[in-house]
């Protein structure tokens, strides 16, 4: 069977400290995208084989990928063993805050247990994706729209009628999630850049994540500021950890317009994509 695995941005990710565990404590909106890459999951009767494949070479395709981790969890779980065929097509890039991994295991608990007859509840597969990951719990719920607490893993269903037109663009960098959070207390805002929350209809914008990326990562901000010089241009985030940067517009031509724009601006090597939220 193919299923859908759908990219997130956060829409506002609030860091209110560090835990004694490690992680930060979090308030965040994540909201779908009908970007997404598409998962096949086939069950294949007696054994025990996995057959792990992906569209983008760089993905690993070994006990690390999240996909598998999510087929392993839900084996131990539900203590019945099959074969599996697993083929992951990639649209969404790696290390760029869109949750393309989360959202592979997500797409993979759900799926497995849709095959095997749905031996678990939704609150097991979301207490599952949450040992597999911040990010996964989201993506559980087919939601358009979610809450996160604690560390990202409590969600809460919310109501979202928007379908907000948008444009992505990921720079052929990736940021590695674990280091900007470790960054994040010692941080300093940059001068001349527009941290504050951008008030909008659905709600306040801003990360805090900008502050520890935007220091190293210095094209981010400038491309933030560009964004928001652009009249079309409603908001302009930096999702989750980056390094995809998201600007929503009020029609899709001017997210395409946008796109096109930001191409010239950010040259061929960056990744550019106009899509939507709602999945
Ligand atoms: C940046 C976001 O994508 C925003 O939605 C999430 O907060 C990150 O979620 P994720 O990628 O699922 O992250 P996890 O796999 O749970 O954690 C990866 C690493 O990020 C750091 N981490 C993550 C989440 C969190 N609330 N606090 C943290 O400090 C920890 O060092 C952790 O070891
Ligand atoms: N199924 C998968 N798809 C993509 N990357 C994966 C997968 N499984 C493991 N990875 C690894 O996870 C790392 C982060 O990829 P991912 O796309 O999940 O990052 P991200 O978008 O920054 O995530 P988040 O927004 O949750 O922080 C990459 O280095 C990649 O090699």
């Amino acid at each position: 069977m193919t299923f859908h695995s759908p990219a997130k941005i956060n829409l506002w990710l609030r860091i209110l400290g560090k835990r004694p565990d490690g992680f930060h404590e979090v308030q965040t909106r994540l909201c779908r995208l009908a970007l997404g890459d598409t998962v096949e999951i086939e069950m294949r009767g007696a054994g025990t084989d996995v057959s792990l494949s992906c569209s983008d070479p760089t993905v690993p395709l070994d006990e690390s990928n999240l996909a598998m981790k999510a087929l392993r969890a839900f084996e131990k779980c539900t203590g019945k063993q099959s074969s599996w065929r697993i083929h992951l097509e990639k649209k969404i890039p790696a290390g760029a805050g869109l949750g393309g991994g989360s959202s592979n295991a997500a797409t993979v608990l759900k799926g497995a247990n849709e095959l095997a007859g749905r031996p678990l509840s939704l609150e097991k597969l979301i207490e599952l994706g949450g040992q597999i990951g911040s990010d996964v719990p989201c993506f559980i719920l087919d939601q358009p729209a979610a809450d996160g607490a604690g560390r990202g893993e409590q969600v809460t269903p919310v109501d979202f009628p928007w379908q907000l037109p948008l444009v992505l663009i990921k720079p052929p960098f990736p940021i590695p999630t674990p280091w900007a959070y470790k960054r994040w207390a010692e941080s300093k805002e940059l001068p001349g850049v527009l941290y504050a929350p951008q008030i909008c209809p659905w709600g306040a914008m801003s990360n805090d994540l900008e502050r520890p990326v935007y220091e190293k990562y210095v094209l981010l901000p400038t491309l933030k500021t560009w964004l928001l010089e652009q009249p079309e241009v409603h908001a302009a985030l930096m999702s989750g950890s980056g390094s995809t940067m998201f600007a929503i517009t009020e029609t899709h031509a001017q997210a395409a317009e946008i796109a096109a724009k930001a191409r010239e601006f950010c040259g061929e090597t960056a990744w550019v994509q106009a899509t939507q939220t709602g999945a």
